[in-house]
């Protein structure tokens, strides 16, 4: 499949995630555009189309559960392009101190922003040892599982 795979990080935490997802994705053969969102935009990243299978988002959360700006627009400018793409990801990192309440709430926040059916990826700072290394693979795979089950009608014919 060909896969989106953009984030933002301020501290490098989401980056350590988008990473292990990154490293899965290709290690089971997919194609994947990878994005920071902080410095390129959906432009300058596909210039040929922004048109893929499987679309992951990843962000950290900002000021009471909120979305960073920069995730903000590169949200928009990918529903500008795509629209509001059926098969979306979405992963975060946050920090329980910061409330229960408001856990990673950009996460939460694009996740009901998308409507998405697939699962959410929540580490609590950054991946700490075995133990998230597992669970980030786990949901790699199960997010790529489920796109696989999706029924293909309505995928891009860019591509065989
Ligand atoms: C100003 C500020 C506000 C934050 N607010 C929240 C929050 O509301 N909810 C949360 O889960 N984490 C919050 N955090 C914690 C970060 O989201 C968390 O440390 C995250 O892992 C940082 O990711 P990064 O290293 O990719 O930037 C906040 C951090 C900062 C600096």
């Amino acid at each position: 499949m060909r896969i989106l795979l953009a984030h933002t990080s301020l501290s490098g935490n989401t980056r350590d995630v988008a990473r292990a997802i990154h490293a899965r994705c290709e290690a089971l053969g997919h194609d994947v555009t990878w994005i920071d969102a902080d410095i390129q935009n959906l432009a300058q990243a596909c210039p040929d189309g922004a048109e893929h299978d499987l679309y992951i988002l990843g962000s950290w959360s900002i000021n009471a559960g909120r979305t960073p700006p920069e995730m903000k627009r590169f949200i928009a400018d990918l529903v500008e392009v795509v629209g509001k793409p059926e098969r979306v990801a979405v992963f975060g990192t946050g920090e329980t101190q910061w409330g229960e309440e408001y856990y990673c709430g950009a996460a939460r926040r694009i996740a009901a922003f998308f409507g998405t059916p697939y699962p959410r990826l929540e580490i609590e700072q950054m991946p700490h040892g075995e133990r998230d290394a597992l669970k980030i693979q786990r949901w790699t795979d199960t997010i790529l599982a489920c796109t696989e089950s999706i029924p293909h009608a309505d995928l891009p014919r860019l591509h065989a």
